[in-house]
């Protein structure tokens, strides 16, 4: 096992959660002691500017954690016993793509489900996997890499079908944001629900929430009927739901359930069981990627050059679930606990009836050799066909990022619950190889050497 203090590196460092993740683990040093925090982005500008705020928050808490900033892997990662990842590769801008290329196409504009988060998806999976390599060329040999980068699901994949003994947990702070919520709303801490989950990330389903060996979901499905997945006054969520468009994703619990209330739906669910609702709320000129451009963002780098200007810090980030449970998982991961989380791993029959090698988010006992999931059983044959499909779309994207296959990318868009007919996946697919020109090169070589061609 990997002994304290650790040195941790941060995937991604420039990233608008690297305040808050590190907060996250300075209120925690005594179950998670560091010798080094390093911070490791490719964009050296925006890495630059977050990093004072980072220091500021790690110095006011200790004196003795080296701080590192760098742009070269060797430095970030030589001896590393944890990583953080959570790159956005292509940033913003292309998150504003990969949202507001469908809704031109009147389909679902997000950051991670449908024709989004494929596109998301074909440019994420090469440099996670460049990152393990780098990681595997210079940390220690018994390293974790704990993965928030996004979209999960496909990330997921990518590195079983690339680097299948990659030392690479693959979490989603979502159930836990939902089990925020649920305890908000039977007036319990969240640590104390124990739930049944199954699913794929970013698109599964709640079973049972235990409260001291009590199911709860019933009394979660009453206030639901009436509110959704949310306290009646909204009050209870963190600061990072407060955005109008996050008030409706978790009231949107409410339709969901109207219609199948036999489990409680990740809220992504809505993406896909209610599209066309979604669709006339989003506006095409002013997506959720604008919403973070202004606000989350740009309240954070505001806060950063006023620091840098007047030495004084203005509160600028969210310290919640995001940060505590990445802690969480990690000190797990260090100490051997065995605590039960909600993590991605490799089926291997914990969801009976989906395939052996499908990568799906369950609970798991976190040891310090990885997950040991908990089997959920078989699903209903409702649940089943809707994650087969999904299921399909995810992998027949991995396949065509890995082949350079337009006719699989094709498919992958096809196949999405969100696109309706393949004349829709085509125009969308099309104008997403266009605009990831610099992503997608082997894509963007087989759709200019044919289909580009066939009107
Ligand atoms: N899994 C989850 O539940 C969850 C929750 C929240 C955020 N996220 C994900 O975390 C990531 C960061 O989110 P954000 O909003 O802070 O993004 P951000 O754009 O603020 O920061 C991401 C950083 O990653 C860097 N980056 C991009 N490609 C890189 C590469 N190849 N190597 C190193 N760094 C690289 C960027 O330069 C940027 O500084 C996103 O993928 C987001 O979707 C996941
Ligand atoms: O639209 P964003 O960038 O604000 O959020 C997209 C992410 O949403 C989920 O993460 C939430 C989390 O559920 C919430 O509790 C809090 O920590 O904020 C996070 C970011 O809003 C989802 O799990 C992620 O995959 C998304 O990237
Ligand atoms: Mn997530």
């Amino acid at each position: 096992m990997l002994k304290p203090p650790f040195i941790l590196s941060i995937a991604g460092g420039g990233s608008t959660y690297t305040p808050g993740i590190v907060k996250s683990l300075m209120v925690r040093l005594e179950d998670f002691p560091l010798a080094e925090i390093r911070l490791y982005d490719i964009d050296e500008a925006r890495q630059s500017t977050i990093a004072p705020v980072v220091e500021k928050v790690i110095r006011d808490h200790s004196q003795n954690i080296k701080f590192t900033v760098t742009s070269d892997p060797q430095t970030a990662f030589s001896g590393a016993h944890f990583v953080f990842a959570q790159m956005r590769v292509g940033q913003y801008k292309m998150r504003e793509q990969d949202e507001k290329i469908p809704l031109r196409h009147g389909v679902v504009g997000q950051e991670t489900c449908g024709p989004g988060g494929l596109a998301y998806g074909l440019r994420t999976i090469l440099p996670m996997v460049e990152l393990i390599d780098l990681v595997e060329r210079y940390a220690d040999k018994r390293a974790w890499i704990v993965n928030y980068s996004n979209p999960a699901a496909i990330v997921a994949e990518g590195v079983r079908r690339l680097r299948p003994d990659a030392r690479v947990l693959n979490i989603c702070d979502m159930p836990v944001a939902a089990m925020r919520n649920m305890g908000a709303i039977l007036g319990v801490d969240r640590h104390k629900l124990e739930v049944d989950y199954f699913g794929l990330n970013h698109f599964g389903w709640f079973t049972r929430v235990l409260v001291d060996g009590e199911d709860r979901l019933p009394q979660l499905r009453e206030h639901i009927a009436r509110f959704g997945l949310l306290t009646e006054d909204a009050a209870q969520t963190d600061p990072q739901h407060s955005d109008p468009s996050w008030v409706k994703t978790w009231r949107n619990i409410k339709p969901l359930m109207d219609h199948f209330p036999e489990y409680l739906p990740n809220p992504y669910l809505q993406y896909y069981l209610m599209p066309n609702e979604i669709v006339e709320h989003q506006d095409p000129n002013y997506t959720r990627a604008n919403e973070v451009m202004n606000g989350r963002e740009k309240k954070l780098f505001a806060a950063a050059q006023e620091y840098q200007r007047t030495g004084i810090l203005p509160d600028a980030f969210h310290v919640g679930v995001h940060g505590a449970f990445i802690v969480d998982v990690a000190c797990s991961l260090a100490f051997d606990l065995r605590q039960r989380h909600l993590v991605i791993v490799e089926n291997k029959g914990a969801i009976a009836n989906l395939p052996y090698d499908a990568m799906v988010e369950v609970p798991a006992y976190i040891t310090a050799s990885g997950p040991e999931p908990v089997r959920m059983g078989a699903v209903p044959l409702f649940h089943q066909t809707l994650l087969m499909q999904q299921l399909a779309s995810e992998q027949l994207l991995v396949e065509a990022t890995i082949e350079g296959s337009y006719e699989k990318a094709l498919q992958a868009f096809t196949l999405n619950r969100t696109v309706p007919t393949m004349q829709h996946a085509k125009a969308i697919l099309d104008e997403m190889i266009a605009a990831n020109r610099e992503y997608w090169p082997a894509l963007q070589k087989a759709w200019e050497n044919g289909r580009a061609l066939k009107k």
